[in-house]
Formats: C-alpha cells, sequence, structure tokens
C-alpha cells in the first residue's frame, strides 16, 4: 500500500521541483505536483517549501476539513519515524463512498418526497397562471355587461 512507504527528510528533499514537488505535512509524505497549480494559495507558497517539512505553514493558516482530507489523497508514504493514524485513510475513503451514496439517494426517481416535489413545483405554477387568467376573464366579461 502507497501509505505505508517510508522516506526519509533527505528523500523528500530531492523532490522541490515544479515538475516534482513533494511535502511533509503531519508525518505524511505528499506529492502535490499535479495540484501546485490548483492550490487556492498559490503556487508559489507551496514551491518555497517544495521538499521540506510544511506541516507547521499548512497548520498556521487554518486549512479548511477539505484541506486536510486532500492530503491523503496526495499521499505517498509516511516520513520515517512517524506513525499515522490508518483510520484517517479509512475515512477519506468513507467520505468518498458517502458521496457517491448521497449522489445516488440524489437522482433516485421513485422517492416520493421528490415527486411529491416535483409536483408543487408543476403546480404551484400553474394555479397562479390559472387564477390571473381567470380574474382576467372576469373583469372583461363585468366590464361589457
Ligand atoms: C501541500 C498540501 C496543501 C493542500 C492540499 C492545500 C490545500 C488548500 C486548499 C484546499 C485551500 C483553500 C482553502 C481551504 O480549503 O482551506 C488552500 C488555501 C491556502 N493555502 Fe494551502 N494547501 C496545502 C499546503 C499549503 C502550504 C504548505 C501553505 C503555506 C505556505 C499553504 C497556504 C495556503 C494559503 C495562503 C491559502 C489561501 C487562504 C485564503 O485565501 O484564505 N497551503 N490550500
Amino acid at each position: 500500500m502507497a501509505e505505508k512507504r517510508v522516506f526519509t527528510l533527505s528523500q523528500v528533499a530531492q523532490h522541490k521541483s515544479r515538475k516534482d514537488s513533494w511535502f511533509v505535512i503531519n508525518g505524511r509524505v505528499l506529492n502535490v505536483t499535479s495540484f501546485l497549480e490548483e492550490h487556492p494559495g498559490g503556487e508559489e507558497v507551496l514551491l518555497e517549501l517544495a521538499g521540506k517539512d510544511a506541516s507547521k505553514a499548512f497548520q498556521d493558516i487554518g486549512h479548511s476539513k477539505a484541506a486536510q482530507s486532500m492530503l491523503l489523497k496526495y499521499q505517498v508514504g509516511i516520513l520515517e519515524g512517524h506513525t499515522v493514524q490508518d483510520q484517517d485513510a479509512d475515512k477519506y475513503a468513507s467520505l468518498k463512498e458517502a458521496k457517491k451514496e448521497g449522489m445516488s439517494a440524489f437522482i433516485m426517481k421513485d422517492s416520493p418526497t421528490h415527486k411529491y416535489a416535483a409536483l408543487i413545483e408543476f403546480a404551484v405554477p400553474l394555479l397562479v397562471a390559472g387564477s390571473f387568467f381567470a380574474y382576467r376573464y372576469a373583469t372583461a366579461v363585468a366590464s361589457h355587461m
């Protein structure tokens, strides 16, 4: 399993270019090369720390939970002397599962709640338009009397 590969800090330090950028964050070794351009905080800040332990910088920014789970996506191993909790990886996997399930639940067509909602969405504008024309008709008839 990729998560189990152990690297030393000097091995990580060899991957510090734009084309090959590794980081250590909280004992995890990450290959973030493909994410450099997408990083909302810009690639420059990352490149300055490439090949290094960026745990403190990562922490100091106050990255969101989403950013923290992204770390797992880019993990290629762990730093020598560190143990990282495997349940984090499980959590990430179950997060992905939950997302998938959530999505399929969302597109489920025969959910009674969704049918009801669709009916209201259809009926309400029809009712409003109907009332408008009924009113127009009634006032037109009244003015011809
Ligand atoms: C290497 C793994 C990293 C990942 C996966 C990552 C991911 C992200 C993500 C998803 C955001 C958007 C905001 C959020 O969700 O918190 C963000 C923002 C940011 N990150 Fe990172 N980041 C990493 C490392 C770093 C490092 C080492 C620094 C420190 C220099 C840094 C500096 C910033 C800054 C300055 C922002 C912008 C914050 C803002 O505009 O409010 N990031 N990062």
